[in-house]
């Protein structure tokens, strides 16, 4: 739901930016014990993308919006997930196109491009947002409490 107000992460940075977006996508799980899920079906994702820094461009930017926007947006809208064979698998659950694995594939995207500029500004969170009622939040630097 764009506009709306999303989960906060803690961090040191100075600036912090926010950009929202979606994309129509089409997806299956590929394992019988998602059910229904595992017959090809249709979402629009609404993501909400944080990032943080800070040291601005020479832009006076910490990063461009639109850019944050079309990393995502230009690759995903009206495709089919799992056939980005270069992200996700059928054959690994930690590449089925779930909400979890797109969180963290969104993530992905993002930091390898933000590592590439010259101010290096952090993305600490991912919100997605897959059905009315249902979203995954990923936090890159949340990995550190064992299993249970
Ligand atoms: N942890 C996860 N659980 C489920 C995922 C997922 O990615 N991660 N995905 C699905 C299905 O893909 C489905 O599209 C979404 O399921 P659900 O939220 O149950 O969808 P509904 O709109 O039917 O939800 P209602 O609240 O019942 O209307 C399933 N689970
Ligand atoms: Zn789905």
């Amino acid at each position: 739901m764009i506009q709306q107000i999303y989960p906060s992460t803690q961090h040191a940075f100075q600036y912090e930016l926010n950009k929202d977006m979606h994309f129509a996508a089409a997806h299956y799980v590929p394992s019988e014990s998602a059910g229904e899920c595992s017959k090809m079906h249709g979402h629009t994702y609404f993501a909400n993308v944080t990032i943080a820094g800070n040291k601005l461009d020479e832009s006076g930017f910490l990063a461009n919006f639109s850019q944050i926007k079309q990393l995502i947006h230009t690759r995903f809208d009206h495709s089919v997930l799992n056939e980005h064979s270069e992200l996700f698998n059928d054959q690994d659950p930690n590449r089925f196109p779930t909400t979890e694995n797109v969180a963290r594939v969104l993530f992905e995207i993002i930091q390898e491009y933000l590592d590439g500029t010259a101010n290096k500004p952090r993305c600490v969170q991912i919100f997605l947002r897959e059905t009315p009622t249902s979203y995954v939040v990923f936090r890159p630097g949340a990995g550190g409490m064992p299993d249970a």
